[in-house]
């Protein structure tokens, strides 16, 4: 039944005519996908449209985030000098947030040394040193000086103390801790690391003076039960502790200009020697010694330097009858024993800082404390004291 007016179409139709349908058919065709392509593209570009936005919208806060830590990076700090890793200086500065004490730390750190601030906070301010926070040269340490503090340092400035009436007589206690307990936790610091302790004492110390105006060998006049004493007396035997200490642990004292010169040997040396005097035919004096000659000044700064001690050299008056000269001419002891010193002087005194320090650590570990006796009471008798 169909193919009846189809045969006749085509019947009438010329072939030309079909082609032509044919083509338009085609064409048509290939419109309509080309149509539903192009659909499909604008669509899968308003998605990426839409993801791209969403990307954005995340990213966005990000991208500040990181300007903010940019600008951060580049704070700009007051202007440092540079020192040489020779020059600068490992500094503490106990108290740092302080009045006195954030402005010393200004100082130190313009000079281009590395600061580091202890401070508990209790009168002090982060604010006083937060334009340093973040330099390299500077760190900040929640701390308070009544607790032990193991930290590398060539200097020490101790501030740490509450420092006006109202803040000292809040807790007498706790003021006299800081200023007892806190200077013995920094003396012990700066013998441990051999640095140079600075106290920041108080005029207070000169009480209620009888002296005026007040020199520094006025002894005082502070009444040691007043409300001020907390901090007077804290401060004073805060001084007498740092004087103490620096008796005690000997700062390295030189008798006179030390200009005077002296030869000394090693102990084995000296041993041998001995033994080959006694085991020789020789029975007149001989000497046994080094003839490396140096000042006492020079030795003094050669064991400075060789124990690594930052303690400064102190000149004490010239001792009685000291004599300025003394080496010993060892010509009859090489001839007659054959011996002569084979320790050179550095090697020598490195085996002596050797031996005293061990020394020291022995006596400090078995120093013998009396234990207080018990007291025995007589039954029967009254006892007098
Ligand atoms: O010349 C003085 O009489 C005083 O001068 C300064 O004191 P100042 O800077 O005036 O006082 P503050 O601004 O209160 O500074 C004291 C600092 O010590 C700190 N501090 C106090 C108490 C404590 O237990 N630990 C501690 O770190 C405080 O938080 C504060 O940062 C010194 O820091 C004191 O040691 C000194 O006694």
């Amino acid at each position: 039944m169909l193919s009846q007016p189809l045969l006749r179409l085509a019947s009438t139709v010329s072939r030309r005519r079909m082609k032509l349908l044919l083509v338009i058919a085609l064409l048509t065709y290939v419109a309509s996908v080309w149509g539903n392509l192009v659909n499909m593209r604008s669509i899968q570009e308003n998605g990426e449209l839409r993801i791209e936005s969403r990307i954005e919208e995340i990213i966005e806060p990000l991208r500040e985030k990181i300007r903010d830590l940019e600008k951060s990076f580049t704070q700009k700090y007051p202007p440092v000098k540079f020192l040489s890793e020779k020059d600068r200086k490992r500094i503490l500065v106990t108290g740092g947030a302080g009045f006195v004490g954030s402005h010393l730390t200004d100082k130190l750190m313009m000079d281009g040394h590395k600061v580091t601030v202890v401070d508990n906070f209790f009168t002090g301010r982060k604010r006083n040193v937060e334009h340093w926070i973040g330099h390299e040269n500077f760190e900040l340490i929640n701390h308070d000086v009544v607790e032990p503090l193991y930290i590398e340092v060539d200097q020490i400035y101790h501030l740490a103390s509450p420092a006006s009436p109202p803040n000292y007589m809040y807790n007498p206690i706790k003021t006299l801790k800081t200023n007892t307990i806190g200077t013995l936790n920094m003396l012990g610091l700066a013998k441990r690391v051999g640095a140079r302790l600075l106290l920041a004492s108080t005029s207070e110390v000169y009480g209620d003076p009888e002296v005026h105006p007040q020199t520094e060998d006025y002894w005082g006049h502070v009444n040691p039960i007043g409300p001020r004493a907390c901090y007077d007396e804290g401060k004073r035997v805060a001084e007498t502790m740092c004087y103490a200490y620096m008796k005690q642990e000997g700062p390295l004292t030189v008798y006179g200009s030390g200009s005077q010169t002296r030869a000394f040997q090693y102990v084995s040396d000296l041993v041998n020697g001995l033994v080959a005097l006694m085991n020789s035919n020789v029975s007149s004096p001989v000497n046994l010694g080094n003839p490396e000659e140096h000042t006492i000044l020079e030795f003094a700064q050669l064991i400075k330097n060789l124990v690594g001690s930052g303690s400064e050299i102190q000149f004490l008056s010239e001792a009685q009858d000291d004599p300025q000269k003394r080496k010993p001419d060892i010509k009859k002891a090489k001839l007659m024993l054959g011996w002569e010193p084979v320790v050179p002087l550095e090697e020598g005194l490195n085996k002596a800082i050797h031996y005293f320090r061990k020394e020291l650590e022995y006596q400090a570990n078995n120093q013998y404390i009396p234990k207080p006796k018990p007291t025995r009471i007589k039954k029967g008798r009254t006892r007098h004291n």
